[in-house]
């Protein structure tokens, strides 16, 4: 193990045996011995004793605070146990750093706070188990982790909806002296009462209540569960904080100078840095290496289209920088990547999988820079390898629409007027872009409103336009032509229905505008409950409450929700095109901005 390892290790039981626990001599975790070769308790390795795999400290009394930042260092980490002590704290968004990780166990202890978001990342995990806490809060989606087995969060203060698994790998399931609310998912009768009692806010089949047909995330006791999630929120934040100084004293004090060519030298995934010592990690150095070693050989690898304040940024500089990862979707990496000492904050996308030729890549950049409009975020610059595509924009700081729909479930202002601009707005950038770029088959490909962001001047910008490949509209079939850039595989109706996924994807965004209900993962669950109130003719209970308490006029409500209805029509070739829609919602906002200026 590195040296930096080993600290983290050390600070990690530091902070976790506080005064009670008196170590021994025996029990290592000190910097004159080594982890694996002199076996400190509990820590198990790889067989040629270079990585820790494993620290199980159960029952051994401890009752300092869980520092999961520290732990995380320990990257191949694959099991963590702490059963059955006294310990507090909580699991931070740090822990996807543990991205190695198959076997959590925090079961029997004292923490407390929100799961992170950050859970959902960690595709190893099998073993889940932090039952007999007080943790509190929504558990974020883990649908991601297929070879998920065990879910154990009995007796915990959790709330919100159970997430959706893959029921059918998991073996253990107990969610029992929860609140949580809303349908129990389809356990097939797999699992007993026992496993959800408890919770009498549950609804379902297998519950003594049945479920209200209306909406898919309980809108109706939003306004009630709003302030303990304030509240509870309120001390996460105010837990990671303490964490976070006291992690960064610690690292300012111990720093050891050879950290980046350790990383860099033992060939480790670290690039995944987390937010307060990303100083210590380079840009996933060693996964890079390989490309830019075969660039050299083939095309000029970084291609600068524009230079914001780096008159010549080098893709060595892109290397050399800290880096923090901001996304991992399912198309691929997102990094914050600052330059120049904080001079230059970049965003840089790292594509997931595009099995395109570096040529095509290229020309489809150009391409792209070439149909410039000011509510499209250009691209700074591209990199091509056989291995890797990365394309570089400037970094946004005011956020993303997602982010204002999520601020306003919490209670911060998002007005009618502004919501009507943002759509029209990214109605015409959309509409100009399609026109653009008709002919050579380039639609967005992944709209949504994390993919809006805001500039400096708040106007909304589309960012992350055309970088993906078409295989994302269609079912990939084995042929590995289809998976080719599209001028090697004209197929008009493939292309045409990726513009028209585009306009389903603007459909959703208009949806998310006027229910104020943000789609998280699958937008189908969305569009479904929007169906089927309206179905119902329970329209008026579909739009965003904030937006009926500020007076916001029902008439023109309707009509941008009818707008969204067209957009978001399960037959691709009945919706409408993006040129008419832009159209529709800016008579909209004509009217809209006449009627406030009679007011
Ligand atoms: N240029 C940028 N500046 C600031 N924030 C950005 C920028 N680009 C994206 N983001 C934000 O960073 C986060 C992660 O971005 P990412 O693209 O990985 O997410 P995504 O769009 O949900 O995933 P994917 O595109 O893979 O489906 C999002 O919240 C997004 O709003």
């Amino acid at each position: 193990e590195n040296e930096e390892v080993k600290q983290s290790l050390i600070r990690f039981i530091d902070q976790l045996a506080a005064a009670n626990v008196r170590r021994d001599q025996s029990w290592g975790w000190n910097m004159t011995s080594d982890p694996c070769k002199d076996k400190w308790k509990g820590v198990s390795c790889d067989l040629q004793l270079k990585s820790v795999k494993k620290v199980v400290l159960d029952e051994l009394n401890l009752s300092g605070v869980v520092e999961i930042g520290s732990i995380c260092k320990a990257s191949s980490l694959s099991v963590l146990s702490l059963v059955k002590n006294d310990i507090i704290g909580l699991i931070s968004e740090e822990i996807v750093s543990c991205k190695s990780l198959t076997h959590l166990y925090l079961n029997g202890n004292k923490l407390s706070g929100h799961l992170p978001d950050s859970l959902s990342q960690l595709s190893n995990l099998k073993r889940f188990d932090i039952s007999n806490n007080n943790f509190s809060g929504k558990v974020p989606d883990m649908s991601r982790i297929s070879g998920l087995l065990t879910f154990l969060v009995q007796n915990n203060q959790l709330s919100g909806e159970i997430p959706k698994f893959d029921f059918s790998n998991l073996m253990q399931f107990n969610v029992s002296n929860n609140n949580f609310s809303g349908p129990l998912p389809d356990v097939k009768g797999r699992f007993s009462a026992e496993s959800w009692s408890g919770n009498p806010e549950l609804c379902g089949e297998s519950t003594s209540k049945a479920c209200p047909p209306s909406s898919p995330s309980t809108p109706k006791s939003k306004d009630s569960s709003r302030m303990p999630f304030l509240i509870y929120s309120g001390y996460a934040v105010l837990g990671l904080i303490i964490l976070l100084v006291g992690a960064f004293i610690l690292v300012g004090t111990k720093k050891p100078k050879e950290d980046k060519a350790d990383v860099a030298g033992k060939g480790v995934n670290e690039y995944t840095s987390s937010s307060y010592d990303e100083s210590k990690f380079t840009m996933y150095k060693s996964e890079y290496s390989a490309s830019s070693e075969e660039s050299r050989v083939t095309m000029s690898p970084l291609v600068v289209l524009r230079s914001p304040t780096a008159h010549a940024l080098k893709f060595e500089d892109l290397l050399r920088a800290p880096a923090e990862l901001l996304g991992k979707g399912k198309h691929g990496s997102l990094y914050k990547v600052t330059l120049d000492n904080g001079a230059t904050t970049l965003a840089v996308k790292r594509i997931k999988d595009w099995r395109v030729t570096s040529q095509d890549f290229k020309r489809r950049m150009q391409r792209l820079h070439r149909a410039r409009h000011r509510n499209i975020l250009p691209s700074v610059a591209f990199y091509s390898s056989k291995q890797e595509k990365l394309v570089v924009y400037e970094y946004q700081p005011n956020g993303s629409l997602s982010r204002l729909l999520r601020g306003s479930e919490n209670g911060e202002a998002f007005d009618w007027g502004s919501r009507l601009n943002i759509a029209a707005t990214v109605a015409e950038a959309l509409a100009y872009m399609h026109e653009e770029l008709r002919e050579d088959g380039i639609a967005h490909g992944n709209l949504k409103s994390t993919n809006i962001l805001f500039n400096n001047s708040m106007d909304p910008c589309i960012s992350e336009y055309g970088l993906m490949a078409l295989e994302r509209e269609v079912p990939s079939s084995n042929n590995s032509q289809s998976n080719s850039f599209e001028n090697n595989d004209p197929d008009p109706d493939r292309v045409s229905r990726s513009f028209k996924a585009d306009i389903y994807g603007f459909g959703v965004i208009l949806l998310e505008l006027v229910t104020g209900k943000l789609v998280q993962g699958d937008a189908f669950e969305l569009v479904q409950w929007v169906n089927s109130v309206v179905r119902e003719e329970w329209t008026v209970e579909v739009f965003d409450r904030g937006l009926i308490m500020e007076g916001a006029s029902e008439e023109r409500l309707l009509i941008l929700l009818q707008i969204a209805l067209k957009c978001i029509n399960p037959n691709p070739y009945e919706r409408p095109e993006i040129n008419q829609v832009a159209l529709s919602i800016n008579t909209l906002k004509e009217e809209e901005d006449k009627s406030s200026s009679y007011q």
